[in-house]
């Protein structure tokens, strides 16, 4: 008997249906062996409001496109008791845990790391913009990049305070104020976008981009075979850039479904930069800086040392790309956090003020040290509650390279493991561990500095990511942070928030910033 092409079709998908329905069917058997053999508690699941659970994949875009995405998280897992701190979630064919206990987030990150690596949908969304990096390699390939990167950031390269103290400054000349003292109502935050930009440029490449202040930029030496790059650009490339990987990783195993030539366009043009910046080491040697920014010392340039070990173009642009691309949004967002919430608790503005008056006098042209900087524990309190409010990392996740467990969210009570079958993603949900009451207390919502007093700070709090993947820029944006934090508590003795009441806005597009920006004005104090 000859079957007709359509029944030949009709029975293919029938018979590929058939066995997607027994392959899962045994899969689940096993895992729920597994998961009793292994003493696991079932995980609640987040009930679905239809069959395959798009609405709730389209209410979390929505809400992320509402600026509340990290809120929506909180919710979400508040509607299914507020003792539950560890769901499982269904999106079409697609299970993921979401987890805010940090006994989950410890074993995610460091006692079971070995267990957990950052999943395929990251490298995917990431990689036309990041390539092969340290953000973006898995197993053996991030070792290599981890060895290569890390001893670029120990504490003596990264206190050079004469960096921080340029770009303050050219920060600060942005700010003018009236004969009242008082400067007009201003948008800080794409300044503060602007000085991480010029910061973290010059501490990778010896060139600043000189965002804030383009009359400052130097001529560019010339690149053998290269068009001199456009240095004005790279903000907007970037904040573009990164909305397209931001939605490519919301669509998490349908990463694929988004790619637009506005991304190509925008991937290509940074990287065409960053080239610049490479080859003009590989051409130029050592000695090609900035002059804005040596003052006749030698100085420490990020690619430079990188260059002793490979000179490897694709290698350079990918390491330094990861590099340049961690430092700039998320130190302007934190910057962008601290003013903007200052500007709205005098109280802690004028404590953290007088405490800098004590320690560093009230000239802004005074030495600031390394040492002063650390021993300022209100400022770390400050920046501390101000990363607990805000969050900017609000959302991480690692995914399981064999099958697991997690040590907490299972059975009734959520004390029991959990399984975690290879291959399952776990979003570790910073945003809602960090607004838990029964941690943090009644006043979660309220910017206490002074909650930080003795406090030994564990795995509810880890705004640099934990472990063996923890942020290597840590200690360079903690200062810088905490330098402009002083100059302008020296400069200002008033700061206002000027923006018309309503909600905050969690703009997430991978680092967290304040989706109204930061509409504060200044008054500058007498002299
Ligand atoms: C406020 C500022 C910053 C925050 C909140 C932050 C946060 C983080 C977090 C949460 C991670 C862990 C990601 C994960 O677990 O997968 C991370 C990794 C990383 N960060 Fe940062 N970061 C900041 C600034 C910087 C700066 C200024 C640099 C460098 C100039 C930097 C370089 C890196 C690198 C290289 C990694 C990857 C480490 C690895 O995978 O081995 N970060 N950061």
């Amino acid at each position: 008997m000859r079957l007709s092409s359509p029944w030949s079709f009709l029975f293919g998908v029938i018979a590929l249906i058939s066995y997607k329905v027994f392959s899962s069917l045994r899969e689940k058997r096993r895992q729920n062996a597994e998961a009793t053999h292994r003493g696991c508690g079932p995980c609640p699941i987040l009930p679905k409001k239809d069959p395959l659970g798009i609405t709730q994949f389209r209410e979390s875009i929505r809400a992320t496109r509402a600026e509340r995405g990290p809120k929506y998280v909180v919710e979400k897992m508040d509607s299914m008791g507020k003792n539950v701190h560890t769901i499982q979630v269904r999106v079409l064919d697609y299970d993921l845990n979401v987890t805010r206990d940090p006994e989950n987030a410890k074993a995610c990150f460091s006692s079971q790391s070995n267990d957990f690596d950052i999943g395929v949908h990251r490298t995917q969304s990431w990689k036309p913009l990041l390539g092969v990096g340290i953000f973006t390699s898995q197993g053996d390939a991030w070792k290599h990049s981890r060895a290569l990167v890390r001893p670029q950031f120990t504490t003596q390269q990264i206190s050079d305070l004469d960096l921080a103290e340029r770009h303050t400054r050219d920060l600060s000349n942005k700010i003018i104020a009236g004969p009242d003292g008082w400067t007009e109502t201003m948008q800080l935050q794409p300044l503060f976008y602007n000085f991480a930009l010029d910061t973290v440029t010059e501490f990778l490449y010896g060139y600043s981009v000189h965002a804030q202040n383009p009359d400052a930029r130097a001529a560019l030496p010339t690149v053998r075979g290269m068009d001199e790059p456009n240095l004005l650009e790279l903000g907007v490339n970037f904040d573009k850039g990164k909305r397209w990987i931001e939605e490519r990783g919301a669509f998490y195993k349908w990463y694929w479904l988004i790619s637009s030539k506005d991304f190509d366009h925008r991937c290509r043009e940074i990287h065409k930069l960053v080239d610049w910046f490479v080859q003009c080491r590989l051409q130029g040697g050592e000695k090609v800086e900035d002059p804005e920014s040596t003052d006749g010392r030698k100085k420490f340039i990020l690619l430079n040392e990188l260059a002793k070990d490979t000179q490897n173009p694709l290698e350079l642009r990918n390491e330094s790309l990861s590099l340049l691309f961690a430092g700039r949004d998320t130190a302007g967002a934190l910057l962008g956090w601290v003013f903007y919430f200052l500007a709205r608790n005098e109280r802690v503005f004028n404590k953290l003020r007088t405490l800098i008056l004590e320690q560093f006098g009230p000239s802004t042209t005074s030495e600031i040290t390394f040492a002063q900087l650390k021993a300022c524990t209100y400022i770390t309190h400050v920046i501390n509650e101000v990363f607990r409010v805000a969050a900017v990392i609000p959302l991480n996740e690692r995914v399981a390279v064999r099958d697991t467990t997690l040590p907490r969210g299972g059975g009734p009570d959520g004390s029991q493991p959990i399984f975690i079958p290879k291959g399952r993603q776990v979003l570790i949900a910073t945003y809602a561990m960090q607004h838990r009451a029964d941690i943090w207390g009644d006043d979660v919502e309220d910017l206490v500095p002074e909650r930080w007093e003795g406090r030994k700070v564990g795995f509810e709090f880890i705004p640099f990511g934990a472990g063996p993947r923890s942020c290597l820029g840590q200690q360079f944006s903690l200062m810088e942070t905490s330098y402009v934090i002083v100059r302008f508590c020296q400069r200002f003795d008033r700061i206002e928030n000027m923006e018309e009441p309503g909600p905050i806005r969690l703009c997430h597009a991978i680092e967290n910033r304040s989706g109204s920006g930061v509409q504060d004005r200044l008054h500058e104090a007498a002299k």
